[in-house]
């Protein structure tokens, strides 16, 4: 018996700002944003969007696209870093949002026996959430489950991250009927605590602070939607742990060199070129490649056979990256995503092809594992129009993108929008308040 991914949606944000622009008002040199991260558009979510309404309209378009009941789901698990709450799950908002729409047909509460959860470990919970999901249908292949990947990219306004925003959700069906994507059982995982990229949510007061200036103000607030991070530090913990997990993966599977049978590899992408930047050391090792000098690792990044490698296996995962910025903890399955719609839109034929993924987390974790793409897998693309769709976007200028970051527009910039969306927040009942109310326009 197989196991794997039966069908596969997704949702990007309704808006985006051109790189380019971006590059000019803070004074970047575009071509660093373009040919050396590989960056073109970032997507923007608009006022009433959150992460929430991405993953309902990913979760929504699955079930709609794929006939999928309802009923014969037996978990949500909802990867995400964008929590809307510390307590109530997110995926319990997306599960009452898609309910809403399909009562009229179903009748009140049709995920009422499904379990629904978030899980957050940075950009590797929804690869988590993978891997629960697939032991769950393992032990019970009468099952389904659905995971939804969903996340907003936000960065300070100015910083070294900003460049890298963006945003949407990718959701999977399940199943031991992988029509997509059949995923093996050896999963190499290298975890280690550090603070590379994080989200502390509290208020410190000043005798709590290890390092506080007299000039200091008693209590200092770190309660915020942007990450604490530092960037480079953060690519190094990337590649020190998926050279780790993927080391664990060669002792777990028995194989050796198991990225030359992959047809492509799958990364987590905070941005486009992430993946091809950081795999130089596993190629490097793999190969005998000496490594240890700034000048050693650019030879290699260099080289004509490390570049055929990255057209040949990496160019195509990168492609929807480029259009639409991080997507956290759906950019690993967005890449999945990139390489199978460039792919059936070539006409290549990948059934029976192996793939490789190395998801990443902050924080940090590693995964490291591989499916083969099966026989159906073109049916499952062909309702995806990825790239088309990616152009039905509205372009924002630099301006509007400021005050959307800032939370200065009180009204949506699409206003006759279609499907879900934001439409209040509790303010002043006491045992209510931060409670948030969504709706969906036809
Ligand atoms: C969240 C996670 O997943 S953790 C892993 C990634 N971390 C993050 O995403 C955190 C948030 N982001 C950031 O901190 C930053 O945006 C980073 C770390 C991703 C990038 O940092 P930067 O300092 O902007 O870029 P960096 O110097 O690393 O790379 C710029 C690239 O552009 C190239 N470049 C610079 N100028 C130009 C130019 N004019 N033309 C062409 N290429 C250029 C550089 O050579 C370099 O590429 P190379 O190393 O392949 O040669």
């Amino acid at each position: 018996m197989s196991f794997g991914i039966e069908a596969a949606s997704y949702y990007v944000p309704s808006l985006y700002l051109e790189i380019k622009d971006l590059a000019e008002e803070r004074g970047i040199d575009p071509a660093k944003l373009e040919k050396g991260l590989g960056l073109h558009k970032m997507g923007f979510p608009d006022v009433h969007e959150d992460a929430a309404t991405f993953a309902a309209e990913a979760l929504l378009k699955l079930i709609n696209d794929y006939q999928i009941h309802p009923k014969d789901i037996s978990r949500i698990y909802l990867g995400t870093e964008s929590a809307l709450d510390a307590a109530k799950p997110t995926a319990s908002y997306v599960m009452q949002m898609v309910e809403k729409v399909l009562e009229k047909e179903l009748g009140a509460r049709c995920f009422k026996n499904c379990d629904v959860v978030d899980m957050t470990f940075a950009c590797v919970g929804a690869v988590d959430a993978l891997h629960n999901s697939l032991d769950f249908v393992r032990v019970n292949p009468d099952k389904k489950a659905i995971v939804i990947a969903s996340d907003y990219a936000k960065y300070e306004l100015a910083s070294s991250g900003e460049y890298t925003q963006g945003g949407g959700a990718v959701a999977l069906l399940i199943s031991s009927q992988p029509d997509l994507l059949e995923i093996e059982n050896h999963w190499g995982v290298a975890t280690e605590s550090v603070f590379d990229f994080f989200k502390p949510r509290r208020h410190y007061k000043k005798e709590e602070l290890i390092s506080s200036p007299e000039s200091f103000p008693d209590k200092i607030e770190i309660f915020t939607d942007e990450p604490v991070f530092d960037g480079q530090y953060s690519n190094q913990c990337y590649q020190d742990r998926i050279r780790e997990a993927y080391q664990h993966y060669k002792e777990v599977s028995g194989k050796d060199k198991p990225y030359e049978a992959w047809k492509y590899l799958i990364f987590h992408l905070p941005y486009a070129f992430h993946g091809k930047r950081v795999f130089t050391e596993i190629y490097s090792l793999e190969n005998g490649l000496s490594y240890e000098t700034p000048d050693e690792q650019k030879t290699v990044a260099k080289s004509e056979n490390y570049l055929q490698f990255i057209n040949n296996k990496i160019e195509k995962t990168q492609r929807a990256s480029s259009e639409i910025g991080n997507m956290y903890t759906a950019s690993v399955f967005m890449a999945l995503l990139s390489v199978l719609q460039t792919s059936f839109n070539e006409n290549e034929e990948l059934a029976g092809e192996e793939i490789g993924f190395l998801g990443y987390g902050s924080g940090s974790k590693s995964k490291v594992f591989a499916g083969k793409i099966s026989g159906n897998w073109k049916d499952v693309v062909s309702k995806w129009n990825l790239f088309e769709n990616l152009k039905n976007r509205t372009a924002i200028n630099f301006e509007t993108y400021e005050k959307l970051h800032r939370k200065q527009l009180d009204q949506s910039v699409n206003q006759n929008y279609k499907g879900f969306g934001l439409q209040s927040i509790e303010l002043f009942n006491p045992v209510l308040k931060g409670a948030r109310y969504y709706a969906h326009q036809k």
